[in-house]
Parts: C-alpha cells; sequence; structure tokens
C-alpha cells in the first residue's frame, strides 16, 4: 500500500531486520528476530509488552548499547553496522539521551550541575553548559530549583531534572524505561507532559517503554513485541 505523504519523511531512528539472540544451554533463545521500527521527527512511540518480551533488549540495540545479531540501527538514516566501538560511543553520547525509572542523578551536585555535566564530558566550557542547563531546567519549571541537590527535590522533579539532563547534549533521540514509572499518577502525568512537549518542541524521535496505558494512548504511537518481532497496536 502507497502512503505518499509517509514516504517522503525521513526516520530519525530506524531499526531494520534486528534479530538479538543469547545461548540457552545447547539451544538458542531468540528474543528480537526481525524487529524492524521507524521513529519520525517529534514522534512518541509507546512501547507496551509483557516481562522479559525484550523491551530492554530492544532500548540497548536502539541505543547502542548492545550490538544486534542481525540488522542494523540507522540515525538519519545513516547505518551505524559498521562503526568501532569508540565511533559508537560518540554518536550514543551526541545523538542518544537515557532516562530511566530512577533518575540516576549524582547526589552531591545540584540539578544545574547535573544537566551540566554531560555537555562539560562534551567538551563544552562551563558559562556555554550553565547556560543550556538553566534553559532546560526553566522548560521544565525548575528554574527556581536549579540550585538544589536531588535529595531536596520531590520524585517528579526529580525526574524532570533527569529528562533534562538526558537532552542536554541536543540528541537526535530519546530511549526512556519506564520513566514515570515510580511516580503516583498525577505526578506521572505532569511529567510526562514535560517530556511530551519537550520532544515535540526539539523534534527528537522518542522510544518510550510503558506499562501505563494512559500514557501509552497520549504518544503518537504504540507498539509491543510478538515473537521477536513490532508489532503496532
Ligand atoms: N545477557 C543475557 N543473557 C541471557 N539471557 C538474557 C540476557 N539479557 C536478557 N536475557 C533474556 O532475554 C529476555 C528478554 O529480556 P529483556 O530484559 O529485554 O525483557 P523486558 O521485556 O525488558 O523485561 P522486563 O519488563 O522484565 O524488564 C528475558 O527472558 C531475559 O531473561
Amino acid at each position: 500500500m502507497s502512503r505518499p505523504t509517509a514516504t517522503k519523511r525521513v526516520p530519525v531512528l530506524r531499526l531494520a531486520g534486528i534479530e538479538r539472540h543469547y545461548k540457552e544451554g545447547a539451544g538458542r533463545l531468540n528474543i528480537l528476530s526481525g524487529a524492524n521500527l521507524s521513529v519520525y521527527p517529534g514522534e512518541l512511540v509507546a512501547l507496551v509488552a509483557p516481562s522479559g518480551a525484550g523491551k530492554s533488549t530492544l532500548l540497548h540495540v536502539a541505543g547502542l548499547l548492545e550490538k544486534p545479531d542481525a540488522g542494523d540501527v540507522f540515525i538519519d538514516e545513516k547505518p551505524l553496522g559498521e562503526l568501532n566501538d569508540a565511533n559508537r560511543t560518540i554518536i550514543r553520547r551526541l545523538q542518544i539521551g537515557f532516562v530511566y525509572q530512577f533518575h540516576h542523578l549524582l547526589p552531591e551536585f545540584s540539578a544545574l550541575e547535573n544537566v551540566m555535566m554531560p555537555q562539560l564530558i562534551r567538551g563544552l566550557s562551563k558559562a556555554e553548559a550553565a547556560k543550556r542547563a538553566a534553559e532546560l531546567l526553566s522548560y521544565m519549571r525548575l528554574g527556581e530549583r536549579k540550585d538544589h541537590r536531588p535529595s531536596e527535590l520531590s520524585g517528579g522533579e526529580q525526574q524532570r531534572v533527569a529528562i533534562a539532563r538526558a537532552v542536554a547534549n541536543a540528541p537526535r533521540i530519546l530511549l526512556a524505561d519506564e520513566p514515570t514509572g515510580n511516580l503516583d499518577p498525577t505526578t506521572a502525568h505532569y511529567v510526562f507532559d514535560a517530556l511530551a512537549a519537550l520532544v515535540r518542541a526539539s523534534g527528537l524521535a522518542a522510544l518510550i517503554v510503558t506499562h501505563n496505558m494512559d500514557l501509552a494512548e497520549r504518544m503518537d504511537r504504540r507498539i509491543t513485541l510478538n515473537a521477536g518481532k513490532i508489532v503496532e497496536f
């Protein structure tokens, strides 16, 4: 079936024929068996699947943390399979932001410093990093809280700092594993709204693992894993 408008768009993230298997005794456990996915600029895709279906494995492959056994990952249609480990690390640092269920903020640093950190690692000056970090925290409605340490912030505030940190280096892709899984429903909605606004405003492609069907319904598309393949639902 031809879809003329869709074919003109270029996906930010494309997974093509991804296979991933693990050894199990004498046999093989096939987790991903020809998984295909395209995520477009500003799009939020919910990944909803039962425990053990391969959600983390898929995020790890998309995030260049694990190499697929077959198939390839494309960012802006550039294939990444041929890159050596050093170049994969560079692409991961610059192009991909990660958000986890638990924020993993550095406890002895302020919110501002936590968001500055990836930029300093990338080689930006302190002044440049502080400016962007302050802008991002204001966008996440945390301007007043930027000098607080994580222990002085609420769970929802901590998670918004973690989201700001994930996009500090202006990545192309945001990968999130249950980003609101640790929050009460009202806070989860608020944090999700902030995340969605950021993704749409910056044209990121976001792949978000969630068990929360309310949030999944508010994303642009919903996918699941069935026998190692990606299925829209
Ligand atoms: N390094 C590994 N070696 C062997 N088996 C693995 C390895 N990593 C994951 N698995 C297995 O692959 C399957 C998929 O794991 P994965 O963590 O991707 O699932 P998931 O959908 O994220 O599950 P959950 O929701 O419980 O986190 C599981 O059965 C798991 O035990």
